[in-house]
């Protein structure tokens, strides 16, 4: 346990778009840096929704060392990995199929227990104390990054306003069958999971996150699922914005340098 309270939130908001992807992907490549440095691998986990097109700074870059990630999903929907609703379909449609990512560097679910969600959860937790558990003797896994977004009603990863899920303080993965966003059942990092990262990275883009954005940033006092994303020390919480998604907020933002 931390005896540091958790840091405030770096705010980071861009001009535009494009200069945000470039920016996230450079935050990106110092963190991979680091952590290869380190550790000789570097550990990721990805959301669906927005947020893998704000990867697009990565495709071709050549800075990228992708045999070295090992990547896996900060949530996922339960459904066959060919399935629209599915998040890594859609990290692999934006991103993974774009770059020569091996295959066995991605953590999907195990689509063959799909009919059961207490055992679907506990295999990809399985996944991760294979890859964490003996590697870095932790009560929960350090990721060296995760990226999140943040829905219109203030959810981040498969964490909803009001669910029970949001007192979860032992599993690292679990399942909710009560999505209130479709499809119902769902996978989900556990707030303790999230929470130990080095990094969390929320990404915002556009006028439509202007006003869930500023609940969530200027009254942390509500609870919003996002706002209770506060990573123990000495993890640190970013936020990427663009202005149209920053218009409505008090708090202010912090210059982007690596
Ligand atoms: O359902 C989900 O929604 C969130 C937020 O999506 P966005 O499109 O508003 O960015 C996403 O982060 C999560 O991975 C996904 O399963």
């Amino acid at each position: 346990m931390s005896h540091h309270p958790p840091n405030p939130p770096i705010i980071h908001s861009f001009a535009s778009p494009e200069v945000l992807i470039s920016s996230l992907a450079s935050f990106i490549l110092k963190a991979q840096k680091e952590a290869i440095d380190k550790k000789g691998r570097f550990t990721i986990a990805l959301s669906g929704g927005s947020l893998p097109k704000q990867l697009s700074g990565l495709i071709g870059n050549p800075a990228v060392k992708w045999d070295m990630w090992q990547v896996f999903y900060a949530d996922e929907r339960v459904v066959p990995l060919t399935d629209p609703d599915s998040n890594h379909l859609l990290c692999s449609t934006e991103l993974f199929n774009k770059v020569p990512i091996p295959k066995e560097n991605i953590h999907t679910i195990d689509t063959s227990l799909l009919s059961d969600l207490e055992e679907l959860s506990d295999a990809y937790e399985k996944e991760l104390i294979k890859e964490f558990a003996q590697k870095d003797a932790a009560r929960f896994p350090v990721f060296d990054v995760i990226l999140l977004g943040m829905g219109p009603d203030g959810h981040t990863a498969s964490l909803f306003p009001g669910h029970e899920l949001l007192a979860e303080e032992d599993r690292w993965v679990a399942y909710i069958e009560d999505s209130p966003k479709p499809p119902p059942n769902r996978i989900t990092l556990t707030y303790p999971v999230i929470n130990h990262a080095l990094r969390v990275v929320f990404v915002a883009v556009g006028a439509g996150k202007a006003e869930i954005l500023s609940e969530v940033l200027d009254s942390p006092e509500k609870g919003l699922p996002a706002s209770r994303v506060k990573p123990v020390h000495p993890g640190q919480l970013f936020w990427f914005v663009d202005e149209a998604a920053a218009a409505k907020l008090q708090v202010a933002s912090a210059e982007f340098k690596l």
